[in-house]
């Protein structure tokens, strides 16, 4: 028997985030190997036309509940969706729902925050350090309380090279910035970010180090944990592979690439890629929400949840397998063929962006416009290279996090929950992962249909000819200008005609002869 999955047997467990990429995954682990649990509360707000109930049966019934089905038939009755929004005072809870909150939970795991790079401060401060405050007030105020898990990044201290188990401050209070944000105007608050986020390449690290000098500085009143996922990516095992619902991290590069629209990046090869599977960081945070309440450490203990110091991969190694598996797997109606390569200085950059991404979009808005419809690629060109200059800062760089806690809490887990709660990256063949990491994008992210890969290889087979036919026609016209201007380019050009014909007419003297 389980430890980590008794202990939550018969707990009322609260989530924020729950609608999320991490917060889904949590949710399906929690009441899949937990099917006794009280309850879980979710925080969710209503969206795009959408009611709260809506919002909720639509992620029941998704692809990735199917399995928990059949653990928990009524897996319906066991989340209770509270109507909330975590950018408004008290979170526009309603008291009664705030009353049973307090009163009813044992373990909160704090997931909802903004992970946009390009988050205005003021937003990134409300959700991932205001928010936080606010929640472990409320925290402070639930008698039943065991445990309080916060899930960080552990990109917070991006600005390091070294990164330890510890909270590192920033050079301004978390209450000063706070407060500023409430009297500051909007054009202020851009001057200013530069200067406050100093090194980090972007607000959402920024407030996410804020957000954690928030929480320790509740951690005298509160039994709190936090977790410091790297890039974390589609499921590694559970509840089955490849599943990944959003473009955040890698996802979204992968569909430019396997779609033809991205051919080359800046990147370093060498550079470790720390990626590490969303069910993995899932298995860690439950494991230290047992661990944080039933042990209660004396001190806050951070948990990194990466990849690079146990199994490191760099992108080189990703990015050709991410290539293989485009052969075997190819998506539908690609713009261009999927090839991609490594850029690795300012000039080579500029250059393929110019010839690779931009000259083809210009080419097929043009071709869109004389058939009569909306150019739209190079729009989408240029948001796409817009996203990939916010992602470079993380696929040039390498970083040390150590792992102490993570290993030994891997050692305080019985055979039982090892297993049942894997997150020993050790275990992972990178190779497989990415193989099962594209399929997942291909199904569930663009949810094309295997059948369709015939379809899919024979479209690539056109864009091949288009391709070799379209560098004949303008390798013959830039020739035909060249010849027609210099007097160069018109004696190599004899020189190799009289070649060609020299060499056939041996060709055909010596096969003469032969015969
Ligand atoms: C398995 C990995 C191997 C790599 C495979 C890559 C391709 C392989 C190619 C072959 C080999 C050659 C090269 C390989 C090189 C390796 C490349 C590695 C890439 C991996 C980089 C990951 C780095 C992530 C670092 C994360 C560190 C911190 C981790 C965290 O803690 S937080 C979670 C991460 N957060 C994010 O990722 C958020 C990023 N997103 C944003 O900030 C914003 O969305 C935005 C990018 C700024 C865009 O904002 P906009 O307002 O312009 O638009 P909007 O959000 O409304 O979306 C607009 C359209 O763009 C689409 N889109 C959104 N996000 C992405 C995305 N990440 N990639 C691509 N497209 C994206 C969106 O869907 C919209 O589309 P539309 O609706 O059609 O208009
Ligand atoms: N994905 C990654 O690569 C990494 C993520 N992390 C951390 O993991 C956690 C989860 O990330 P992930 O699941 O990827 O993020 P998502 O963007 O997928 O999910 C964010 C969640 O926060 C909720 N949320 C946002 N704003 C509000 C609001 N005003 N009120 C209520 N809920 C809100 C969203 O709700 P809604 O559905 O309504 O938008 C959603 O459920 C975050 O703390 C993030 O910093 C750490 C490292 C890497």
């Amino acid at each position: 028997m389980s430890m980590i999955a008794a202990f939550y047997s018969g707990k009322s467990i609260l989530i924020t985030g729950a609608t999320g990429f991490m917060g889904k995954v949590l949710m399906e682990k929690l009441l899949r190997t937990s099917p006794d649990l009280k309850v879980v509360y979710i925080l969710v707000r209503p969206k795009a036309g959408q009611t709260l109930q809506q919002r909720v049966f639509q992620i029941l019934n998704s692809k990735l509940f199917e399995k928990v089905k059949e653990f928990c038939p009524n897996v319906h009755e066991k989340i209770r969706a509270v109507s909330a929004d975590l950018n408004q005072n008290d979170f526009a809870i309603s008291k009664e729902d705030l009353q049973e909150l307090l009163s009813c939970t044992n373990i909160v795991f704090h997931c909802a925050a903004t992970v946009r790079f390009d988050d205005n401060l003021r937003h990134a401060v409300q959700l991932n350090v205001t928010a936080t405050q606010q929640l472990l007030l409320m925290a402070s105020q639930m008698p039943k309380l065991e445990a309080f898990i916060h899930i960080s990044t552990a990109f917070a201290n991006c600005n390091l090279k070294h990164i330890d188990e510890v909270i590192y401050p920033c050079s301004v209070e978390p209450k000063k910035i706070i407060d500023s944000m409430e009297w500051l105007d909007d054009a202020i608050i851009d001057e200013i970010t530069p200067k406050l986020i100093g090194d980090r390449p972007n607000t959402y690290t920024y407030t996410k180090a804020l957000g954690e000098m928030v929480v320790q500085q509740e951690s005298e009143n509160l039994n709190i944990a936090i977790v410091r996922p790297s890039i974390v990516g589609a499921t590694w095992q559970e509840p089955f592979p490849g599943w990944v619902d959003n473009l955040n991290g890698p996802s979204g590069l992968i569909i430019a690439a396997g779609k033809g629209f991205l051919r080359s990046i800046r990147a370093t090869p060498m550079a470790v890629a720390d990626l590490i599977p969303v069910d993995t960081v899932v298995n860690l945070t439950l494991a230290v929400g047992w661990y944080t309440a039933v042990h209660r450490p004396k001190s806050t203990l951070i948990y990194h949840c990466t990849s690079g110091n146990l199994n490191p991969c760099n992108w080189g190694k990703m990015g050709l397998q991410v290539l293989a598996t485009f052969e075997k797997v190819p998506f539908e109606r690609a713009f261009r063929r999927p090839y991609a390569d490594f850029t690795t200085n300012n000039f080579t950059t500029h250059y393929w962006n110019a010839v690779s991404h931009r000259a083809p979009a210009i080419i097929y808005d043009f071709y869109l416009r004389l058939t009569g419809r909306k150019p739209r690629m190079t729009k989408l060109m240029n948001r796409l290279l817009r996203t990939i200059s916010m992602l470079e800062y993380f696929i040039n760089r390498s970083w040390e996090w150590s792992t102490y806690n993570t290993e030994m809490l891997m050692s305080e887990l019985s055979p039982e929950d090892q297993r049942v709660f894997n997150f020993d990256v050790r275990q992972l063949n990178w190779l497989e992962y990415i193989e099962n990491y594209v399929l997942g994008v291909k199904k569930y992210l663009l949810k094309e249909d295997m059948a369709g890969i015939p379809e899919a290889r024979q479209h690539l087979r056109r864009l091949r000819n288009i391709h070799y036919l379209f560098n004949t026609a303008l390798f013959l016209i830039v020739w035909r200008l060249l010849i027609a201007r210099s007097q160069m380019a018109r004696n190599v050009w004899f020189f190799i005609v009289s070649f060609c014909y020299k060499f056939l007419s041996y060709f055909r003297a010596s096969s003469t002869l032969k015969a």
